[in-house]
């Protein structure tokens, strides 16, 4: 058995002129979530149409579970469930009929159909609808229908583009859990702009920028990554910038104006509690003290000039 259930190497797209992606490596391991986070553009629906068999590639290899996807796409594809950007639903079908229609598709045995559809329907919460015309649910419930196709053969690997895209505040928080329950027995790869979405969901993390690889590695590695370095101080009385530079641990001090100063500082738990005692010793009269946190257009920067580990 291989460790991992994907292997992307060297790969590389490029549509007529211009490279979509450039030399994309990573591995998903067999189970949990792992999420492919990028800008508008970045790339994350070519990658994901390559690694399903949808795109063929300029450069590069994809295998799955050791299977070159160029080389023997259909026992490939037969190992992995995909639910586009936009779901494949036929609106004028009922659930029933659909997913029915899907398990044909995916060459599962006339007998096991309607086992495979009562699992799919079971696990993704929406088996109450079975005979409702998929013109009829809402927006969420259409979404785990797509992401009941996706699992209908029960692959070993589920590739998710932007599924939470369009959906409400609670839909969104639905289908996150859903994620969760399908990737306790295989792995899940689901593309996002939305670096909240890749925090509350995710055990791993790829973010891709300008079709480039940024950042591969745990969600707990990013976590500290991104961790704020900076701190906006308000002093009614502030002191001289060089006492405030001289304070362990702080590497820069920049006054904004006449009370308020920003101060950077190295990986510290303690800087703020350091800089109220300072305050209340010295008279400053702190008044506000914030954690400045990076937007995601800062990480993506940020990243895109760090080298890859
Ligand atoms: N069929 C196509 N023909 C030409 N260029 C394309 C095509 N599809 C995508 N591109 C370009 O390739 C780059 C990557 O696009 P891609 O759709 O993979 O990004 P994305 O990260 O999925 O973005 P989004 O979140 O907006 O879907 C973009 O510059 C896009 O304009």
């Amino acid at each position: 058995m291989n460790k991992n259930i994907v292997r992307v190497e060297h790969l590389s797209h490029r549509y007529s002129e211009s490279w979509a992606i450039r030399d994309i490596n990573f591995e998903i391991d067999q189970q949990g979530v792992l999420g492919l986070l990028g800008s508008n553009g970045a790339g994350k629906s070519t990658t994901m149409n390559i690694l399903c068999g949808v795109l063929n590639q300029t450069e590069g290899n994809v295998f799955i579970d050791g299977i070159n996807l160029r080389d023997a796409p259909e026992q490939a594809k037969r190992l992995l469930g995909f639910l586009p950007q936009n779901a494949p639903l036929h609106l004028d079908l009922t659930v029933n009929e659909y997913l029915t229609y899907c398990a044909y598709l995916r060459d599962i045995e006339k007998k096991q159909v309607k086992a495979a559809v009562e699992a799919a329907k079971a696990r993704c919460g929406i088996a109450h609808f079975s005979h409702r015309l998929i013109a009829n649910l809402s927006g969420g419930y259409r979404q785990r229908v797509g992401i009941a196709q996706a699992i209908i053969h029960n692959p070993k690997l589920v590739v998710l583009d932007e599924p939470t895209n369009g959906l409400d505040p609670i839909q969104i928080l639905e289908v996150r859990k859903l994620i969760k329950e399908i990737a306790e027995e295989r792995a899940v790869i689901f593309s996002t702009h939305i670096l909240s979405e890749v925090q509350a969901t995710c055990n791993d993390i790829r973010m891709i920028e300008g079709g480039k690889m940024v950042f591969a590695d745990t969600m707990d590695a990013f976590n500290n990554y991104i961790m704020p370095n900076s701190l906006l101080v308000f002093l009614d009385n502030p002191p001289p910038l060089a006492q405030l530079k001289a304070i362990p641990g702080v590497t820069s001090a920049e006054l904004l104006n006449d009370h308020s100063i920003r101060l950077r500082f190295e990986a510290s738990d303690t800087i703020s509690k350091k800089i109220v005692e300072l305050s209340v010793h010295n008279g400053w009269q702190l008044t506000e003290i914030l954690l400045e946190k990076s937007s995601l257009d800062e990480i993506f920067a940020q990243l895109s000039n760090r080298p890859l580990k």
